[in-house]
């Protein structure tokens, strides 16, 4: 069974089209990679696979559940990181992590977490005073409290600084390590490139490529370019006529 399945999802938003009619499958334990250009629908897709919207479309599963009619089970086997963190709030740190772990039958240590992501001297901090990076980095841990199964991470780097992104980096290589299954949204070809098993490609709403990072730089036409990077192919890719 795959940990993801995504079924032919169509998605509109006042009949504009955002995402046509695509099909994924990442496996038990596999690191994938969701690439695009601003727009290309990535974020639309990993809340439909998140539950969050119902597909106009199509049909979810994750581990075998529907996302979207199945919420409670498949709040316990899937964590999200999602773009926006909307917590305007006065909760520290370590209160935050508290709450989110009291609603998950087995939490992960949550100190562990707070430590691995480089964020236990600001334990005692509250929420809206950690800098846009800290909140980011705060947003992994909550994503991560309910030891999932499966992880969706929509752009989990973009803002931190260089050792932050390395930290974060090999959280998700411990996780990988541990068989959990993560869909991975970035513009950072590096790092996906790094982390990732397989990557999908979107263009306007539709998969163009799906393969190893290696089979997409060969089958952009740039394989015997020793120097061709993931970046390249994906440019390739995604070219504008
Ligand atoms: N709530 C919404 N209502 C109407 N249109 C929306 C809504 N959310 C997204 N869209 C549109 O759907 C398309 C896909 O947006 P989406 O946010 O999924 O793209 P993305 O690939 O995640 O982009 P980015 O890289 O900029 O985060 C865009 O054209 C966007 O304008």
């Amino acid at each position: 069974m795959a940990a993801i399945d995504v079924r032919d999802i169509t998605q509109r938003y006042r009949g504009r089209t955002a995402v046509a009619g695509v099909r994924l499958t990442v496996a038990e334990g596999e690191t994938h990679g969701l690439l695009g250009r601003n727009g290309a629908g990535k974020t639309t897709l990993v809340e439909t696979v998140a539950g969050l919207r119902r597909p106009s479309s199509g049909a979810v599963r994750v581990l075998g559940l529907d996302p979207f009619t199945d919420r409670d089970r498949v709040r316990s086997v899937l964590g999200v990181q999602l773009q926006s963190n909307d917590l305007h709030t006065a909760l520290t740190v370590a209160e935050l992590v508290d709450l989110f772990a009291s609603f998950h039958r087995r939490p992960a240590d949550g100190d562990a977490l707070v430590r691995a992501v480089g964020l236990h001297e600001h334990r005692r901090v509250r929420y809206e005073r950690l800098s846009g990076g800290q909140q980011q980095r705060l947003s992994v841990v909550l994503a991560l409290i309910g030891s999932p199964r499966v992880v969706l991470l929509d752009e989990l780097t973009t803002g931190l600084d260089p050792d932050a992104r390395r930290t974060v980096w090999r959280l998700i290589e411990d996780l990988r390590a541990d068989g959990v299954t993560i869909l991975l949204i970035s513009h950072h070809m590096d790092e996906v490139h790094r982390l990732c098993d397989r990557v999908t490609v979107l263009d306007r709403g539709s998969v163009v490529a799906t393969g190893t990072p290696d089979s997409l730089i060969a089958d952009a036409g740039l394989g015997g370019d020793h120097r061709a990077t993931l970046e390249d192919a994906f440019l390739t890719l995604t070219e504008r006529s």
